[in-house]
């Protein structure tokens, strides 16, 4: 389906966010769209965390508006967002080490069994979900609920982390550079589950430094330089050249930009 039949889930409009006089983002505007991978591009310090914060809740803007579902929207907290469909999987996946991937799956809303003073977790139906939904997914090397969440490779992890996400019906998914530290193999099969979620139309939104990965699952993107928005494409627009040259050379240039001026300080302080 293209983007002009479908209704963007989540929207920013002329978002800024300024900390204490630095502005992190300045006037960006995305619209993000079930069954759509949505890849975020930037350096270091571009605002892409920031960006993400504002899309979960976890930041309010200084400016600008955010509408979800076609309705302008303050979100309270991240639960709030949360509790819309707005779920964020962080780089190594969020979990807890030493908690099983059954007790992880369902941490905060942990399934039980008898009642009154006899109930208690029902530590079957949560292995035996967890370990479906990762299935589902694909990672059909995990047959046992009771290994530890620490047991697993970082792919692993990640995967189970979309798996909840999926479960508890996420519509819109934001996953921060969950490729980062990972070898060739295990970010293809992050890679692969990323468009399953895609597939089922959740609205994926991909935060990565990494072009290529960018490029294998992505249909549009949109490049942050400086806290602004430096381009906004779909698949097939630009080349990967373009892209890589846009991330390297406009970060370079703020850079030496950014120097000239604290140069021009000094100077003009020393006259
Ligand atoms: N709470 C905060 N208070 C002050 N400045 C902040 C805060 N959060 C972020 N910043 C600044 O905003 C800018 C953008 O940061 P952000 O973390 O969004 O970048 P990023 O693109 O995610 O970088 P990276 O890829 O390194 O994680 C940075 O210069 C950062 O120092």
């Amino acid at each position: 389906m293209t983007k002009s039949t479908k209704k963007p889930i989540l929207r920013l409009k002329n978002v800024s966010k300024v900390f204490a006089g630095y502005q992190a983002l300045n006037d960006v505007s995305l619209d993000v769209y079930p069954g759509q991978v949505l890849c975020l591009l930037g350096d270091n310090g571009a605002g892409k965390s920031t960006l993400i914060k504002v899309l979960s809740g976890f930041h309010e803007p200084t400016s600008g508006t955010v509408e979800w579902d076609g309705v302008e929207t303050k979100f309270k907290s991240p639960k709030d967002a949360n509790e819309r469909g707005i779920a964020t999987v962080h780089q190594f996946g969020g979990t807890f080490p030493l908690m099983s991937i059954g007790r992880s799956f369902f941490v905060g809303v942990e399934p039980t069994k008898g009642w009154g003073p006899f109930k208690r977790f029902d530590r079957k139906y949560a292995n035996e979900t967890a370990v479906r939904e990762m299935q589902q997914l694909g990672i059909t090397r995990i047959t046992d609920g009771e290994r530890l969440i620490g047991s697993l490779s970082g792919g692993e992890r990640q995967a189970s982390a979309i798996a909840r996400a999926v479960h508890f019906g996420a519509k819109v998914l934001i996953l921060d550079e969950p490729t980062a530290a990972l070898g060739v193999k295990e970010a293809t099969h992050v890679l692969r589950i990323i468009m399953q979620a895609k597939l089922k139309g959740i609205a994926v939104i991909l935060v990565t430094h990494n072009v290529s990965h960018a490029l294998t699952v992505g249909d549009h993107f949109a490049v942050l330089i400086r806290g602004q928005k430096a381009d906004d494409f779909a698949k097939g627009e630009r080349t990967r050249d373009q892209i890589t040259d846009l991330m390297a050379g406009g970060e370079a240039m703020a850079e030496l930009e950014a120097e000239l001026n604290t140069l021009t300080g000094t100077i003009n302080q020393i006259h």
